[in-house]
């Protein structure tokens, strides 16, 4: 299927120009909906990573030099650049992830939003004039920008996991070298395009491609590098994480989830229903704040099946994201599909039953039906993994205090979600659960106003929001003296 390649790039962005990989070596770009090759990016290793450091380096102190209404009005420019141009990056962004044509437009648009918002957070880093505890001397705390960031980002949200990062350093008057997910990285390489278009200056924005243990220990460790920022699986957070701060390296982690999905019995159905189907479904169910163990008190757990089965079973239709009508797009690749039909045979063996879907879907790519298994319980590997597929587990609770117990019972600390009309219960719900993000009475929470972050295994720090400048600014106390009485 055709799509426009205007933003289409198959070269590495570093210090303005657009270069192989030394080696030549590149790397190849499916199309998880057709199984076809799209294009190629470079296979860039050390070398091009330490280059791109040294751009950002350069770059940095006249990025950091101009005012915040100067750079804000620069990403106002790349913020207008990216809504003007929504059609041509989302077609990109289908192609190469696979998601709904809608759902793109969407992310793409919650980019644009966060870079934004950050723009205007520019004008608010503010410090303080302390009260002096000497006669004659003056205490001021003023907040800098870190330096150099490097950023590593997945593949299941190529352009917004991007912006997040991108408009909090720039703001705060950072620059960055991105890697993004070999999965995904048009949508990242598109960066480096408006970039360009809007007039960023050269070195403040770089892009390349290539092996990512090997990029990220040179990140991690060339010392022009001040902060790493991370959006991916624990596994790999843990590793980045240990080599940054090895490295003295300010470091932020946004990593796995395994959100429980808790309906009461004085929940509204439709709602609850509503609720779970687009925080389950949404990017056929490759999201990080995911519902991924669903519990629903014993006095309702056969109507919201009921309703759960009836409802996805006539409004999910899998099928290429840049056709009309497709509500699921594929997952990612055959290893996503393995995973999947590992949780769901670990939980049909262990006493589970299947009530919808449950299997491969079309003939073409890696699409997979929308699921859902009842019966499911603690000791299966969906209550412990994120599945991070369209795999929907019922598990069925009795009291408050049990469905606390279990939302509770993981090493994540992502988002949660639960659904009740009483107030007393939500407060007590709301407090109770150890996560970062809580949905109540809502399966999709998230916006560029509010932080995004987790806690346990699920990070540290918080992207969005005003908190979100944060992670890139570091304070600095000025004692001035010799001021005479
Ligand atoms: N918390 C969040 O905001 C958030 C958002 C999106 C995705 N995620 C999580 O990301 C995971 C899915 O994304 P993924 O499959 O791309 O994750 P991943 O960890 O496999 O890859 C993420 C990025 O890390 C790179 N990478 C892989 N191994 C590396 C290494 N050894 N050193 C340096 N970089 C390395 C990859 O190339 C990619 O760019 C899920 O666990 C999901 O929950 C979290
Ligand atoms: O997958 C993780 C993303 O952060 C999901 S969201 O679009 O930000 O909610």
């Amino acid at each position: 299927m055709s799509f426009d390649k205007t933003f289409m790039k198959e070269t590495v962005f570093i210090a303005g120009a657009w270069t192989a990989a030394d080696s030549k070596d590149s790397i190849d770009v499916i199309n998880p909906a057709t199984g076809e090759t799209i294009g190629t990016v470079p296979n860039c290793g050390r070398a091009e990573t330490a280059r791109a450091i040294d751009a950002a380096h350069a770059a940095f102190a006249p990025w950091k030099a101009k005012t915040a209404g100067e750079r804000a009005g620069l990403m106002q420019k790349l913020a207008d650049e990216i809504m003007a141009n929504i059609d041509a990056l989302a077609e990109l962004l289908v192609t190469e992830m696979g998601k709904p044509l809608a759902e793109a437009k969407g992310e793409i648009t919650g980019g644009a939003n966060y870079i934004r918002f950050f723009a205007e957070e520019a004008r608010r880093v503010y410090g303080d004039i302390i009260p002096s505890p000497w006669a004659g001397k003056k205490i001021m705390v003023t907040k800098e920008p870190v330096g150099v960031v490097g950023a590593i980002t997945p593949w299941n949200f190529p352009n917004s996991m991007i912006a997040r990062k991108l408009g909090a350093a720039l703001a705060a008057g950072c620059t960055m070298v991105i890697k993004p997910s070999e999965l995904t990285p048009f949508s990242a390489l598109a960066y480096g395009v408006l970039a360009e278009k809007v007039g960023i200056p050269t070195g403040v924005i770089n892009v390349l491609t290539g092996d990512a243990p090997v990029i990220g220990a040179e990140m991690c460790e060339n010392p022009k590098l001040r902060k790493m920022t991370f959006t991916g699986s624990t596994r790999v957070g843990k590793l980045l994480a240990s080599n940054a701060a090895g490295h003295m390296k300010k470091i932020s982690m946004e990593l796995g989830g395994n959100a429980p999905f808790i309906v009461f019995d004085d929940a509204d159905l439709d709602a609850a229903v509503a609720g779970a189907i687009a925080s389950k479904f949404r990017n056929s169910g490759q999201t990080c704040v995911c519902a991924n163990r669903i519990y629903v008190q014993s006095g309702i757990y056969d109507a919201f099946a009921a309703k759960l089965k009836e409802t996805v079973e006539a409004e999910l239709i899998p099928g290429n994201g840049m056709s009309a009508g497709s509500t699921q797009g594929p997952v990612i690749d055959d290893r996503a599909i393995s995973k999947i039909t590992d949780h769901l045979q670990d939980a049909l063996s262990k006493g589970g039953t299947l009530i919808s879907g449950g299997e491969r879907a079309g003939t073409a790519g890696t699409f997979f039906q929308p699921t859902i298994v009842t019966g499911a319980t603690s000791d299966m590997k969906i209550a412990r993994e994120e599945t991070f597929g369209p795999l929907a587990a019922l598990f069925r609770f009795e009291t408050e205090e049990e469905a606390i117990q279990l939302a509770n019972d993981t090493e994540y600390g992502l988002a949660c979600y639960f659904y009740t009309q009483q107030l007393g219960r939500v407060f007590r719900v709301m407090e109770a659960l150890e996560y970062g993000l809580v949905g109540v009475n809502e399966g999709v929470i998230t916006t560029e106003v509010a932080p995004f972050g987790g806690v346990k295994d699920s990070g540290m720090g918080n992207e969005g929001s005003k908190y979100g400048l944060d992670d890139y600014l570091n304070i600095k106390y000025s004692c001035i003296g010799g001021l005479g009485q």
